[in-house]
């Protein structure tokens, strides 16, 4: 046995996969051969459903299959909906997302069928139903009028719309359809990790999904979306944001939405397209203000520490002005990555190792307990 240890297992190759792999110094991510950022800008998020669950892109006709597959199993069961009226109105979003995908676990009949058909049925409901509870929890829980799906929509329209209560333009649209794709898959994070761990005792693809919802809502991965819209909001214009960052720098504090694992001192190719749909978005939404404050940050940071922005960084002001409450930044980044998830645990299924890594141990060794269940005579001596 090795004794080699690396905290956060950094570079360590944890596992073997066709799915997807980040090509840093390329500057690419390989999603199932094809670029991501080319995928973001050439086909929709339901080809990557295709391409992700079913290996290849989807042919025409495929496409149509897939999306009225998805279609005939929009809606939440009755008890569901229950469930998220129940939720207190101060929960975290992503908690009311876990409690909704584990309550909707015990009605899906085929839940514990881990056979790659019935695992590719269960994505698909999944990425019927996922970006439904999120909508219809955060609707449910503010009080606001339910929303529900609209088939005459696209996938990507129609889950907007369910958010906003508002049919999107064609603009809109296809700029949160790319988030989507672009959100949908990133090799081995720790919220697609942890799926894999949690499937790999042969346990299911809902409970491996609950166990990445929790992975995600923490601040250092998916939460940092939410946390970089209230940073911007906080500082109000260029020049506050400017102050701000640098004082956060000097506390030694983390700026939210910079910085990578695996990219490290690289660009994440996702910010970039992200702050293509920004730029856009801020001259429709007439806030150009908002896109110059993000670059000024950006600048800041790389000058300061050498760091550049990741996804989230340009995430986060793009769902602002789509109109996203931003209590659903992560939410929604995870009814995209339900996707990728999906996928690695449908691959872990196929091929199943179970984890079960060793640990260095740093702890006492050879004490000794106090007898305490011979006799009372016994316990007091050691006393
Ligand atoms: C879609 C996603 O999930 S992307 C990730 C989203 N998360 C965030 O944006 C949170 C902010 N970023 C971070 O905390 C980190 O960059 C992480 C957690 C993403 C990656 O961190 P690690 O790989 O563990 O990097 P590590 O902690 O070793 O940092 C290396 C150096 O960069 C600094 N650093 C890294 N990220 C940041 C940051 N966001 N702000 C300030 N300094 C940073 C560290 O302080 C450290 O500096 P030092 O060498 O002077 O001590
Ligand atoms: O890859 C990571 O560690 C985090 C990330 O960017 C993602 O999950 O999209």
């Amino acid at each position: 046995m090795s004794d080699h240890y690396l905290p956060g297992l950094e570079h360590v190759i944890a596992n073997e996969t066709s799915i997807s792999y980040l090509d840093v110094e390329k500057e690419e991510i390989v999603i199932r051969g094809y670029d991501l950022i080319e995928l973001a800008r050439h086909v929709t998020y339901l080809d990557c459903v295709g391409l992700l669950l079913e290996g290849a892109l989807p042919s025409g006709q495929r496409l149509l299959e897939i999306e009225s597959q998805i279609q005939s199993v929009y809606g939440l069961p009755s008890n569901v909906r229950a469930i998220l009226h129940l939720m207190p109105d101060q929960a975290d979003m992503m908690d009311v997302l876990r409690t909704g995908i584990s309550a909707l676990a015990s009605f899906d009949e085929e839940l514990d069928d881990r056979s790659p058909d019935a695992n590719k049925r269960k994505a698909i409901r999944l990425l019927a139903k996922v970006p439904q509870i999120v909508a219809y929890g955060y609707r449910a829980i503010t009080k606001q009028p339910l929303v529900e799906p609209d088939p005459a929509l696209s996938y990507s329209a129609n889950f907007l719309y369910m958010i906003t209560g508002v049919i999107p333009t064609p603009i809109e649209e296809a700029i949160f359809d790319q988030s989507l794709i672009v959100y949908s898959e990133h090799e081995l994070p720790n919220s697609s990790f942890t799926a894999r761990v949690i499937a790999s005792t042969q346990s299911d693809l809902y409970g491996a999904l609950v166990g990445a919802v929790a992975s995600l809502k923490g601040t250092l991965h998916g939460g940092a979306n939410e946390a970089v819209m209230h940073m911007l909001l906080e500082a109000g214009s260029e020049d506050d944001l400017e102050v701000l960052i640098r004082s956060k720098l000097a506390r030694k504090e983390r700026i939210m939405g910079f910085g990578h694992r695996v990219y490290m001192r690289k660009p994440d190719p996702r910010a970039l397209l992200m702050k293509e749909a920004l730029a856009q978005l801020a001259v429709t939404c007439n806030q150009p203000e908002l896109y110059d404050m993000c670059v000024r940050g950006e600048e800041i940071m790389r000058t300061e520490k050498g760091l550049h922005p990741n996804l989230d960084y340009y995430a986060a002001p793009v769902y602002y002005l789509l109109g996203i409450p931003i209590e659903l930044f992560t939410p929604v980044f995870l009814a995209s990555r339900t996707l990728g998830i999906s996928a690695h645990v449908m691959e872990q299924h196929a091929n199943n190792r179970l984890f079960r890594p060793r640990v260095r141990y740093t702890g006492a060794r050879d004490l000794h307990p106090p007898l305490r269940r011979n006799s009372s005579e016994s316990e007091d001596e050691n006393e």
